[in-house]
């Protein structure tokens, strides 16, 4: 049976709401606004489309009342030739529409998806602590396949049935008014089926919409926790979810299928009475007021061209909600400004020439929260610095806020006596270097991600940076070598390997100070002996910042910055720590004590 705590936790996505919201529509048309001349052309396309199909009725009317009884056969001919040639201007205006119409939308698609990812790269990590990647990946792709159609079709289609069925009804007044008005008999029938089941027809597709939703969001779940799902054999309690999620989605939208199923055949039964009420009425109508054989023919094909249009412009109102709930989520993401921002006059810096320096921060992920509280430290060009700390004691916040991922609230942070928020983001992502505790490898070669950190590197530069760090006999020993495929987090590797490989992609941009942040935490003592001493040589000559929760890596640092709680509880060497017998001594005696129990 399904877990019912798994299921809860699916259904708590998040809501939508499915108001139409005209200012996220204006902003989403501005979007088609750099292809006006396009618009333009479809619109052409389209009109003439309309008019050469709204004419054949009209010529057929024409040969019925005076060719034919006329038995003229060369008026017939010209009708036929009339017939053909509007047939063919219609199927290729029809044609040129689409073609531009897709071209046109898929454009726009292309426009929306690409300010989003730009802005999203944009973004500080405060939004990516608040937004889970499926959330975000269901903004760039779902949220925008969402409008495919409003853009493709949807638009074009609109207008083209509007002004069919518009045009259709102006024809049939001013070929017969009275016939005309009898016709449209049916349509307060249409009125009352379309106002009686639009909310229910709203309603169960908007339960299909988050039915779906909930779908992509299980599937996404499960493929990302694959590795927790089969170590924990959950496999089968899994797949009875799914059963029920997948049931949910085929359930709602059968209902969904059956309530929309009315409005059709109420549109055809409207339209099968307005054609009976022109057989009925028109032939009593015959050669009163100009009433002919003809008339009636052409009432009939208008009146399927006023009908058939009403199906679809009902479902484009459907479109529009679907449209405007996304532009909603969509513009809810482009207006999120960046938490982190460059100065307007950044202050370009080369070199680290003196010091860090940390005065007096305060900072807190969210609201007053603090998680660094007061903290003041000085590091000078050259010294090896170790942060260590109970767990959540605040050591990867301090070298957050050193590579300026956040802002501190209070207080501020220098190098060489220039405040961090000063200077150029790019001189500051090329002075500081990180190694996280789980690399992160991008797909395509080994060499492409070790390029990632100096795009114009040569081959033999990067072979010199592997050989140094210990990192060339691994790679050069796969049949590819450098040109060896890494999927997406490096799977074909292991993690001491894909650390040295990102040891390697630092290396090459050469950075003056150094963020270790655990980097050998997750490795066998083989590889962690491996990694530590590349990590060794890459930190010779440079300042580094180093958190590391084996002690004995550290202790030949210059300086030991002890954390509790976000605030500085002892500062100093190894040895004087020691000696001061406070929280590092515990410290170093646990892991003594565990080492010797092990
Ligand atoms: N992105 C975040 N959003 C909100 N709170 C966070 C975030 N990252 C960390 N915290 C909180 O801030 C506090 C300090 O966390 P931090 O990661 O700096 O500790 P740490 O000393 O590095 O811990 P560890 O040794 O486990 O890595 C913790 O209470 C943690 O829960």
């Amino acid at each position: 049976m399904a877990d019912p705590v798994a299921k809860k936790q699916i259904f708590s996505q998040e809501e939508t709401n499915y108001e139409l919201k005209i200012p996220y529509l204006k902003r989403l048309f501005k979007f088609l606004l750099p292809y006006k001349k396009w618009l333009v052309l479809t619109l052409i396309f389209m009109f003439a489309a309309t008019v050469a199909d709204l004419v054949s009725p009209y010529l057929l009317k024409q040969a019925v009342d005076h060719y034919i009884p006329k038995k003229d056969f060369n008026g017939i001919l010209i009708i036929g030739a009339l017939l053909i040639l509007m047939l063919f201007v219609n199927k290729e205006c029809s044609k040129n529409k689409i073609r531009l119409a897709n071209r046109t939308g898929q454009m726009v698609l292309f426009d929306i998806r690409k300010a989003l990812f730009d802005h999203v790269q944009s973004l500080s990590f405060s939004f990516f602590d608040k937004n889970s990647t499926g959330r975000i990946i269901v903004r760039i792709v779902n949220d925008v396949n969402t409008l495919n159609n409003l853009f493709t079709n949807g638009i074009v289609n609109v207008i083209t049935d509007m002004s069919s069925l518009v045009l259709a009804a102006i024809i049939m007044f001013s070929i017969n008014p009275k016939l005309a008005m009898v016709t449209f008999a049916a349509l307060p029938i249409f009125l009352v089926v379309l106002f009686t089941t639009r909310n229910a027809i709203k309603r169960n597709w908007r339960a299909v919409r988050r039915k779906i939703a909930n779908l992509n969001a299980y599937i996404h779940e499960n493929i990302s926790g694959i590795r927790v799902i089969q170590a924990y054999v959950r496999q089968k309690v899994n797949r009875a979810i799914f059963k029920d999620v997948i049931d949910d989605v085929f359930l709602s939208w059968m209902k969904a299928v059956r309530i929309n199923g009315i409005f059709s055949p109420a549109v055809e039964v409207c339209s099968m009475i307005g054609t009976l009420i022109i057989y009925f009425y028109g032939v009593k109508l015959l050669k009163i007021n100009g009433v002919t054989v003809g008339t009636l023919i052409a009432f009939v094909s208008y009146l399927d061209r006023f009908w058939r249009p009403v199906v679809t412009l009902s479902n484009f109102y459907n479109q529009l909600l679907v449209a405007s709930a996304s532009s909603e989520r969509i513009f809810e993401v482009l207006s999120i400004q960046p938490e982190i921002k460059e100065d307007k006059n950044p202050v370009e810096i080369s070199t680290f020439r003196n010091s860090i320096e940390f005065k007096n921060v305060w900072f807190a992920y969210k609201d007053e929260e603090y998680v660094l509280k007061d903290v003041s430290f000085e590091i000078k060009k050259g010294m090896m610095v170790a942060l260590v700390g109970a767990t959540g004691s605040g050591k990867t916040t301090i070298v957050n806020l050193l590579a300026r991922f956040y802002d501190p609230q209070k207080g501020s942070i220098l190098i060489d006596g220039i405040d961090l928020k000063k200077i150029s983001f790019k001189s500051l992502r090329k002075l500081i270097g990180i190694v996280q505790q789980e690399p992160f490898l991008f797909s395509g070669s080994i060499l492409d991600n070790i390029l990632y950190g100096k795009p114009d590197a040569k081959l033999e530069e990067v072979i010199e940076v592997c050989n140094f760090l210990g990192a060339h006999d691994f790679i050069s020993q796969f049949e590819d070598g450098y040109f060896t495929q890494v999927n997406e987090r490096g799977n074909r590797l292991s993690t001491g390997q894909k650390q040295l490989i990102s040891l390697a992609r630092l290396l090459l941009q050469n950075p003056q100070i150094l963020i270790l942040d655990e980097a050998t935490a997750s490795l066998d003592t083989h590889s962690e002996l491996m990694v530590q001493n590349a990590l060794n040589k890459v930190m010779k000559d440079r300042t580094s910042i180093v958190i590391a929760h084996r002690l004995s890596t550290i202790k030949d640092a210059d300086l030991i910055i002890v954390m509790d709680k976000g605030k500085i509880a002892e500062m100093g060497t190894h040895e004087s720590l020691i000696r001061k017998k406070g929280i590092y001594y515990e410290l170093c005696a646990s892991q003594i004590r565990f080492v010797k129990a092990g």
